[in-house]
């Protein structure tokens, strides 16, 4: 968490968290634009603020008690903006505090193996570069298995970055069994003693049901070595195809079997409401969160920090 870093680094990821998220916080001010103009907060006044909300990505569940709230607690002062963020900054750290849960390596016997699935585009393999930086970081014995084996390109990337964060990777032929793969990563992971190994998946394949065969393969291979595994299913999802993430969300739950989530390109997108729209309905674990494309710029969150961020309320 930000509580471990140091304060420079607490201080800039902090920055890169409020500026990263300015234009969600922004979208969210301009949809509440000119609602405070004065007077009571009557019923049509609530009616518009919670469109607001829904307006806003955060969901209807969260928009319709932010109402219920505001009536509740008859806010009712003209241009009363500051309390309002505070009372949205204080419903969404309710929702996001319970799923904030940074991926922790408990796993015993080692190696812990993450899988990760997502669909293409969706900043799948910059986030298994982020996480293994991360492990490193901490001092664990990382390595990435590249099972996409559907895109050639997919598994050059990852070679790219498994050599500039300097841990091994497993790769194969384009087109060559993905099950196979990650069977030799683990048996390579174990002798070599790993704590932990990321294994990337193909985004897409020919169709719905080739993808679900898949991964549902590498699935029974990985709990054939050792029950428990995978240890994690983690999907990554874009911020930036906002309610999209929603449905994605519903198909690799169905797909894969998913743990938990990584949200990516928080920043740069008025979007980031759907963040907490997630947490609210499904209620998976969130893992960490990416505003930006460099190495540093995953991390597990502060649940109150990101609803400041979100809400744009100001420290
Ligand atoms: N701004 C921003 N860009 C990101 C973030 N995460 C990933 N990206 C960018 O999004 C693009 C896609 O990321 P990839 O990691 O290649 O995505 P992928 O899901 O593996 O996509 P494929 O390689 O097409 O399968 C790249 O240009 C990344 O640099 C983020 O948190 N913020």
């Amino acid at each position: 968490m930000t509580d471990d870093l140091p304060q420079s680094a607490a201080t800039t990821w902090q920055d890169r968290l409020f500026g990263g998220l300015k234009r969600t916080s922004e979208r969210l001010s301009e949809n509440l634009g000119g609602l405070f103009s004065g007077g009571k907060l009557d019923n049509a006044t609530l009616d518009r603020i919670e469109d607001a909300l829904i307006v806003s990505d955060l969901g209807p569940a969260m928009a319709a008690r932010i109402r219920s709230r505001l009536a509740d607690e008859k806010l009712d002062t003209p241009g009363d903006e500051t309390a309002l963020r505070a009372l949205i900054a204080d419903e969404i750290e309710k929702v996001l505090a319970p799923v904030a849960k940074p991926l922790d390596i408990v796993a015993f016997p080692r190696p812990q193996v993450i899988l990760v699935v997502g669909v293409n585009g969706s900043g799948k393999t910059t986030t298994i570069a982020k996480l293994a930086h991360n492990f490193v970081e901490q001092d664990y014995g990382v390595m990435l298995a590249a099972g996409d084996t559907f895109r050639a390109a997919a598994i050059g990337q990852l070679k790219i970055w498994a050599d500039r964060i300097g841990v091994p990777i497993v790769t194969g032929p384009e087109g060559g069994d993905a099950a196979g793969l990650v069977y030799d990563a683990v048996k390579r992971a174990t002798a070599e003693g790993i704590d932990v190994l990321i294994v990337d998946t193909a985004g897409r394949l020919h169709n719905k049901r080739e993808l679900m065969d898949e991964l549902a393969k590498i699935k029974r291979v990985l709990g054939r070595l050792n029950a428990a595994s995978p240890h994690d299913v983690v999907l990554v999802l874009d911020a930036t195809t906002g309610q999209n993430a929603l449905t994605q969300i519903e198909t690799f739950r169905e797909l894969a079997g998913i743990t938990g989530l990584v949200m990516t390109k928080l920043d740069g997108t008025a979007r980031g409401g759907v963040l907490v729209a997630a947490a609210e309905k499904f209620g998976l674990p969130v893992h960490a969160i990416g505003v930006g494309e460099t190495i540093d710029d995953l991390r597990p969150f502060d649940p109150r920090q990101l609803a400041d961020a979100i809400a744009g309320r100001m420290k």
